[in-house]
């Protein structure tokens, strides 16, 4: 499961966890402004914005996870198994494959409104990258620092959802999510109040208990929940790193222990990163399950003139500063 979230301060942040059982082999990377998109159904494209972002890349193609471009605009791709239906090919739409749809949105869109223009042209369709890398069943959040939607693409369509909470997980399709969020109106940072029954003497015995019945459990629709109450109450200084700190704090509340979550006999799915990327400022932050040090890429430290991709592995050694 992954989850997506967004954050403001002064600056406008954008990040994701990824969690799996393992690596595809994961590195951040910068696409410049003239590395050519040769994409599949649609003409190439030479210029373009640069962006930043997690990738696989096969061939010399970034196949992103999640990235941010040059002005700002970030979108991510979380896992919507049993869901996600894509479109066939159809002549006279503009054909994108799955894989292509974050180079194609950040590439030319520079906010969520042009990103909502691009999407009505747009026909989201299965073409798989190759047969070793078949399609990936996804939905995406595509996000600026005044407004977010959700993608998906099921059986009866396209659908983009305004996100007015800037969180996405995985199953099940966002509406629902959203509804939900209706069974945790009680919940609250304040300590609650007896409503159970005045002649009884109830009263509260520790901190925190306004949130209790908001799930602790690694189900989606729990982080779902989880990671929305979180950000909405989120509080934090607005320097680059109090900002940093406090976003990978928000995703800290949905990440996953190796152990807890079996996906197959002795096999577990684990946090494998956590990004934050300033979207402003084209930096991008990450931390990994073995290494709590914040690394950072700066997008504006490479050439963005350039033509080719900047990869940087991760890099995923715990990093402990000996004091003594
Ligand atoms: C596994 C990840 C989702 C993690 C997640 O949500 N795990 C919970 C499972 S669950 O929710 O419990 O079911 C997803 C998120 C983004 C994906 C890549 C997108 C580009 C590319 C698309 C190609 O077509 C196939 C290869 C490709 C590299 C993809 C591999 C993989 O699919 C990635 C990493």
């Amino acid at each position: 499961m992954c989850t997506a979230a967004t954050y403001k301060t002064k600056d406008f942040y954008f990040g994701r966890t990824l969690d799996y059982e393992f690596s595809y082999g994961d590195e951040v990377t910068v696409t410049p402004r003239n590395f050519c998109f040769r994409f599949r159904h649609m003409s190439e494209v030479k210029t373009h914005y640069a962006m930043i972002g997690m990738a696989y890349v096969a061939d010399d193609y970034p196949l992103y996870y999640d990235a941010v471009n040059e002005k700002g605009l970030g979108m991510a791709g979380l896992n919507f198994v049993g869901n996600a239906k894509y479109q066939d090919v159809q002549a006279g739409r503009e054909n994108v494959a799955q894989f292509e749809f974050i180079p194609w949105i950040l590439s030319q869109c520079a906010t969520v409104l042009e990103a909502r223009k691009v999407l009505e042209k747009m026909n989201l369709v299965g073409t798989p990258y190759s047969e070793k890398l078949p399609c990936a069943s996804l939905h995406w959040m595509i996000a600026d620092k005044d407004a977010a939607i959700v993608v998906e693409c099921v059986e009866d369509g396209l659908h983009v959802y305004d996100n007015p909470v800037g969180v996405l997980t995985n199953n099940p399709p966002f509406p629902v999510q959203m509804f939900m969020l209706n069974n945790y109106m009680h919940v609250s940072p304040s300590q609650p109040e007896n409503h159970f029954a005045k002649e009884l003497p109830l009263a509260t015995y520790s901190r925190g208990m306004g949130g209790l019945g908001l799930p602790g459990d690694l189900s989606s629709a729990s982080r779902f929940a989880k990671v929305a109450f979180t950000k909405m109450h989120a509080i934090s200084g607005e320097s680059e790193a109090e900002s940093v700190s406090q976003f990978f704090h928000i995703l800290g509340s949905v990440e996953q222990q190796r152990g807890c979550c079996e996906v197959e006999p002795g096999k577990y799915e684990i946090t494998i990163y956590t990004s934050c990327v300033n979207a402003d400022k084209g930096i991008y932050y990450y931390t990994t399950y073995e290494n709590h040090q914040i690394q950072a890429v700066d997008m504006h430290r490479e050439n963005l003139d350039g033509d080719t991709l900047r990869r940087y592995p991760l890099i995923n050694e715990e990093q402990i500063r000996v004091v003594n």
